[in-house]
């Protein structure tokens, strides 16, 4: 039985990825969910899992250094690599939408847009013929129209409570984000039976 190589993101979609794999059945170490360790075994299944950062996890799926990975669709609409998207895991829901200041227009000649996700945000301003600047931070994007440096986020929202605390407003909605289980597309040939067996045990848990 071939040895699957499964890239994991470390952070907030670790915990619910890691729970969908256990109610899949699968037998995984403790150490994967409690260690510092960046690649580790579970022998039992014939995986080896690397935890990476959830923005690269396409990276390392599409050199096939890993067969499969977990990763946020926003992350595959900001990076458009060649990966394969297998299944819709329906966890880590959230959405990627505009939001500034309440009643607040965008500065009529060139309005500036913060956002993490430089490629979704051009491309969605694209769409709707407005030239802007795009500002790319890495993090607390709700900063940028609190302190002047843009006139809208583009950003994840999930509960709300980032914005509703900062007193910032949501404008326009761009994409329904769930995360998703992406296949490197010579391994999705190569070990086409292991992977779409996973694919199988997966869709039975996947949160509708
Ligand atoms: N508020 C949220 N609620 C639910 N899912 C979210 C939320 N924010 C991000 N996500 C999902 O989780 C992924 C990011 O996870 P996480 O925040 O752990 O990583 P990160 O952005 O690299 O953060 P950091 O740089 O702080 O480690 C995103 O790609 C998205 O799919
Ligand atoms: O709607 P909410 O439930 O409040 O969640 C939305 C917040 O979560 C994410 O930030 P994260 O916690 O990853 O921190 P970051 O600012 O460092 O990206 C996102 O960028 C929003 O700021």
């Amino acid at each position: 039985m071939d040895e699957l190589t499964i890239a994991m993101p470390k952070g907030r979609i670790f915990e619910e990825a890691y729970e969908l794999l256990v109610k899949a059945g699968y037998d995984l170490p403790k150490e994967l969910d409690d260690s510092r360790k960046l690649i580790v075994e579970a022998p039992n299944e014939r995986f080896r899992f690397i935890l990476a950062k959830p923005m690269d996890v396409p990276v390392y799926v599409e050199h096939g250094v890993a067969d499969i990975g977990i990763a946020g669709k926003d992350v595959m609409l900001e990076l458009d690599r060649s990966v394969h998207e297998l299944l819709d895991l329906g966890i880590s829901r959230c959405y990627i939408a505009t939001a500034g200041l309440p009643n607040t227009e965008m500065n009529p000649v060139t309005p500036r847009i913060a956002t993490k996700y430089p490629k979704i945000a051009s491309r969605f301003y694209r769409g709707k013929g407005e030239q802007v600047e795009i500002i790319q931070l890495n993090g607390s994007i709700e900063l940028a129209p609190m302190i002047g440096l843009a006139d809208r986020i583009v950003d994840i929202v999930s509960t709300g409570k980032t914005l509703k605390e900062n007193g910032l407003v949501e404008y326009e909605q761009i994409a329904e984000i769930t995360s998703r289980l992406i296949a490197n597309p010579v391994s999705y040939r190569l070990k086409q039976e292991r992977i779409r067996e996973l694919v199988e045990n997966l869709r039975k848990q996947a949160k509708a």
